[in-house]
């Protein structure tokens, strides 16, 4: 059984479709821990499934190394990262960049959704980007996290045309819409073995 530590910032969408997933006992993971950077209103969702929640908040440390330290302690006090089986920590919404330290301490078992095709519109604003760009299409991304931002290997992707007009929140829901099941699927070929994260690192450029 791979064990999960999910990392967020907001709403917790994708978050909840991995809690839905998980509650079927022949789902090969689970979820032990939830973390967030903030006071994510997304956690209530880990709270109501009865699965442990922590805040580790980068204003609460000197740098951004420090805050991963930090994080980490907090994933590892939960069985992630730690003995014979590394477990899978993923990023369904983390609005924060992971420091060096540690993506180098759990990466490739370090995973993360992004609503854009990359390698277009990395970063913060993937939604908007697409949109300010003049694009027909985008989409989502499940990516390994290297030590870059959106860098790391493409696990699987999926795509949805623009619509004339739409708005970023209509774009993104729509978004959404295929990013939920594309990650619960992930997760799943990962913990069945049938997506190697290790290979999927050295097969990268
Ligand atoms: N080392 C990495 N860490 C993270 C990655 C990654 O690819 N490498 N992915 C992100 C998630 N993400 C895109 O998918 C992303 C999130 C946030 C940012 C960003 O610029 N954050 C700023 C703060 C922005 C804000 O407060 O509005 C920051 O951290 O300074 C870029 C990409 C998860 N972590
Ligand atoms: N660059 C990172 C980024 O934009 N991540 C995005 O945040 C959303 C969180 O939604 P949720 O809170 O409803 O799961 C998701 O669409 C995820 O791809």
């Amino acid at each position: 059984m791979l064990k999960l530590a999910v990392l967020i910032s907001g709403g917790g969408s994708n978050l909840q479709a991995l809690l839905d997933a998980a509650a079927d006992p022949e789902f090969p993971a689970r979820i032990v821990c939830v973390g967030s950077d903030t006071d994510a209103p997304g956690l209530a969702h880990a709270e109501a499934a009865g699965v442990p929640t922590f805040v580790v908040r980068p204003r609460d440390y000197d740098d951004r190394e420090e805050w991963g330290q930090m994080l980490s302690a907090a994933i590892q006090e939960h069985g992630v990262g730690t003995g014979p089986e590394p477990g899978l920590v993923v990023s369904a919404g983390l609005m924060r960049i992971l420091p060096a330290g540690f993506v180098r301490e759990f990466s490739p078992h370090l995973i993360n959704t992004h609503p854009a095709l990359l390698p277009l519109h990395p970063g913060a604003h993937a939604v908007r980007d697409a949109l300010a760009a003049g694009a027909t299409e985008t989409g989502v991304t499940v990516h390994v996290i290297d030590e870059g931002v959106d860098t790391g290997p493409v696990l699987r992707q999926a795509r949805v045309e623009i619509r004339a007009g739409e708005t970023e929140e209509e774009l993104h829901e729509r978004i959404k819409q295929l990013e939920r099941p594309l990650l619960v699927q992930t997760v799943r070929d990962i913990a069945l073995g049938e997506l190697d994260l290790a290979e999927a690192a050295r097969a990268a450029p």
